[in-house]
């Protein structure tokens, strides 16, 4: 039986010409596609804007189905018009899907698969120490510090930059772009990201100011590509300095130009998508610590059991520390760092589930409804590591990490991330203890939370 072309997933109605556009809310959507869902009864979902669909989908079940067992056709990246303007179509996550973005998986792939992340353990445990210290000296500044620990981690492997303090200028030249990179991605933050043809209006016409905005992203972002990655190349060359992913590269082939070019992408890609990721699970962890004391107190107590207290746990110490393993689990499902996960976009038209998918929609997993699945996770806002844990303390076999995506986009530094997630987390529990400040006399000081609402919390 054939569907009809029009037949979509339910959704909100559309107006002519605008479609949903007054509908998709431009900060939080997780949160209103939850509700979405409980209007229309569909995990599955569809909306309109300026005719660009987007599928929302709600459920790992169809998640599954929809961007791994049909990701022939399912990973492919909207290229929104700014993006290109700034020039940063050739990096991985925004990449569209084809020969060149497999050749750089294939490359990720070999030196940040599981197998060889011992490599990056005497990095990690470098960088971990000095947010201990940072920590012990300036703990206010605490989401700095977290920042700074997850850029030199990353910094260090791709470029053997040994970034220590806050005030970094590298550090600080790419927070700038990280920073912007959010308005570049939010939905509706441009018009030129729904109207294309407003590129070619020119820079005095008013309300032009995107080309002053998206030439100077570009030179911060070809600053962010080409001083770190000439620096790696200076010290491979002269044959000082660290080990590094980017000698790596120049050591084992004769690199011409345009190969040379494919390395620089390919490392400010990775430099981009890990600059900051790690440092948000950080942070919500520390959040989870002082809210959840008892937590925190239960995990030293695993930590002095198993290890003792004469030396700081490592990463070998992690599979005989159960609980801390299902506190990294929790963290990630409490507070996952890209709720709505990075888009996804069909190369090809579809029927999934009877419904019609055109070429061309834009595909959101919605990580955090997922993570809330109360058929899976009940009381899901409450932070419960013990939801990982059997009764007798071992851990049960719920491993899949949603946080990191899904088919082949999924997030091809999640290894890393975990391991340098891991070690952090399991230095700071041993040495500090988390708690809400306190006033004059003595007492707790209530906290007052505020996530931002950006593709990347
Ligand atoms: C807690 C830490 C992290 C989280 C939660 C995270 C999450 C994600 C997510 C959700 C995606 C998109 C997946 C999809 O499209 O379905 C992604 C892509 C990506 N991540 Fe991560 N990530 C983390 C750390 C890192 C690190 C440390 C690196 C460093 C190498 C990295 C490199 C990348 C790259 C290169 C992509 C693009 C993949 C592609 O488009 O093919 N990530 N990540």
């Amino acid at each position: 039986q054939r569907t009809p072309q029009h037949l979509r997933p339910p959704g909100p109605r559309p107006l002519p010409l605008f479609g949903n556009a007054f509908h998709i809310p431009k900060s939080r959507g997780w949160l209103a596609f939850i509700k979405w869902e409980k209007v229309y009864q569909s995990s599955l979902l569809f909306a309109s804007a300026f005719g660009q669909s987007i599928l929302v989908i709600n459920s790992l079940e169809h998640a599954t189905e929809f961007l791994e067992n049909r990701a022939q056709t399912t990973s492919g990246r909207p290229m929104l018009p700014l993006i290109k303007m700034i020039g940063w179509e050739e990096q991985t996550p925004v990449m569209q899907y084809g020969e060149r973005w497999r050749k750089h998986r294939k490359v990720l792939h070999q030196h940040l698969r599981k197998e060889v992340l011992d490599r990056y353990d005497s990095v990690m445990m470098q960088k971990s120490h000095e947010l201990l210290c940072k920590l012990a000296n300036t703990p206010v500044q605490f989401m700095d510090h977290c920042r700074v620990y997850s850029a030199a981690v990353i910094m260090d492997i791709l470029y053997g930059y040994d970034l220590a303090s806050n005030d970094d200028h590298w550090f600080l030249r790419a927070k700038r772009v990280i920073d912007t990179s959010s308005l570049v991605l939010a939905p509706g933050a441009f018009a030129v990201n729904n109207f294309p043809f407003l590129r070619h209006i020119p820079r005095w016409f008013p309300g032009a100011g995107f080309h002053d905005f998206a030439s100077q992203l570009r030179d911060f972002t070809m600053e962010m590509r080409d001083l770190p990655y000439d620096f790696a190349k200076g010290s491979f060359l002269k044959g000082i300095g660290r080990a590094s992913l980017v000698g790596t590269w120049l050591q084992e082939e004769a690199i011409g130009r345009e190969d040379e070019m494919f390395y620089r992408d390919l490392a400010v890609g990775a430099f981009g998508a890990g600059f900051d990721t790690t440092s948000s699970s950080l942070t919500a962890l520390i959040h989870a610590l002082v809210l959840h004391p008892k937590v925190q107190q239960k995990a030293q107590e695993q930590i002095t059991q198993v290890i003792g207290s004469r030396r700081l746990p490592n990463l070998q110490d992690r599979r005989h520390l159960p609980f801390l393993e299902a506190i990294y689990r929790e963290v990630l499902r409490w507070r996952p760092p890209l709720p709505l996960g990075f888009p996804h976009q069909t190369t090809k038209d579809d029927i999934y589930n009877r419904y019609h998918i055109p070429e061309g929609t834009v595909v959101l997993a919605n990580i955090w409804a997922m993570t809330r699945d109360e058929s899976i996770y009940t009381d899901p806002e409450e932070f419960r590591p013990e939801r990982y844990l059997c009764s007798d303390g071992s851990l049960n076999d719920d491993d899949r990490v949603l946080a990191y995506g899904f088919g082949r986009r999924i997030c091809p530094g999640k290894f890393l991330a975990s391991e340098s997630f891991w070690l952090a987390m399991a230095q700071m529990i041993a040495t500090f203890e988390f708690s809400k400040p306190k006033d004059q006399n003595g007492d707790d000081v209530e906290l007052e939370v505020h996530y931002t609402d950006e593709v990347l919390r």
